[in-house]
């Protein structure tokens, strides 16, 4: 199984519209080139993530325009197209930070709503509303588990995708430059923990002044990082296993010590 990671960098004076088409191009183009399986954009690669206020003028519903230019893509090239996260706005009203899965056919393979929200008080934090479901597609006996950015720093959403069957995780971002190693430490961690191919497809250039960590990485399922794009706009085009998963968590069965979630009993507290 062949994946293309396509790390965009955002140009904030590059019309959305164009930066659709140009992106499109780019997944017609890349699939071809490298003979992908699947190809990964990263988030809100309309707006780019650090870009809030431009959020609720550049919102759409879940089969906008972005969702219309990006199954006529996975089409055409005829791959699996995990397309990143849209800013989506959903008929109730509240804005959702939701990625997007098509099939070669160009039909809704998946759509996932970012659960873990970043900003602590402000920016995305309190512009969108957090999804509550977890995701997952499945092609080439293999399911892949979704999660975006600022998920990666919370491991029970990871174990509750490989409760799901998960063996690979495909994390689209908008990281900034100022935190590239917890990036890429998460990005290890969660596929040694996990025992999982990580797919982690990062934004270059600088979004709203931030600038943006790219580095865009494939980790497999031991902890080797397969692949580690630059800085700028870069593809990514790695050779995944699905038979290194099961080889891994045969080899070295630690995910079967787990205590199925419970946390030991609490001893009572000592001293004064
Ligand atoms: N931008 C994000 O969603 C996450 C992030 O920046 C982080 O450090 O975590």
């Amino acid at each position: 199984m062949r994946a293309s990671l396509i790390q965009i960098a955002v140009d904030e004076d590059e019309a959305v519209n164009s930066r659709r088409s140009r992106v499109a191009s780019l997944v017609r183009e890349v699939s071809a080139r490298d003979g992908s399986d699947l190809v990964v954009l990263p988030e809100l690669w309309t707006t780019g993530a650090f870009a809030y206020e431009s959020f609720a003028d550049e919102a759409e519903p879940l089969e906008g325009p972005t969702y219309e230019a990006m199954s006529k893509a996975a089409s055409e090239a005829g791959v699996w197209l995990h397309a990143g996260s849209i800013p989506e706005r959903d008929p109730d009203g509240p804005l959702y930070n939701t990625s997007l899965v098509f099939s070669p056919a160009g039909e809704l393979a998946a759509a996932y709503r970012k659960i873990h929200r970043f900003g602590f008080d402000k920016g995305e934090a309190v512009m969108m509303a957090a999804g509550s479901e977890l995701a997952t597609f499945r092609t080439q006996d293999t399911t892949f588990g979704l999660a975006t950015c600022y998920d990666l720093r919370f491991p029970e959403l990871f174990r509750g995708l490989v409760d799901a069957g998960a063996e690979m995780f495909v994390v689209p971002a908008g990281w900034p430059a100022r935190r590239l190693e917890h990036w890429l430490l998460f990005a290890r961690a969660r596929a040694v923990e996990d025992q999982v191919y990580v797919l982690a497809c990062g934004t270059g250039g600088a979004h709203a002044g931030v600038p943006q960590a790219g580095h865009s990485v494939v980790v497999d399922p031991w902890g080797e990082v397969l692949a580690e794009a630059g800085d700028g706009e870069e593809v990514l085009t790695v050779d995944l296993d699905p038979g290194k998963v099961s080889a891994t968590r045969e080899q070295f069965p630690a995910l079967k010590d787990r205590l199925l979630g419970q946390a030991p009993p609490q001893r009572g507290a000592r001293g004064a």
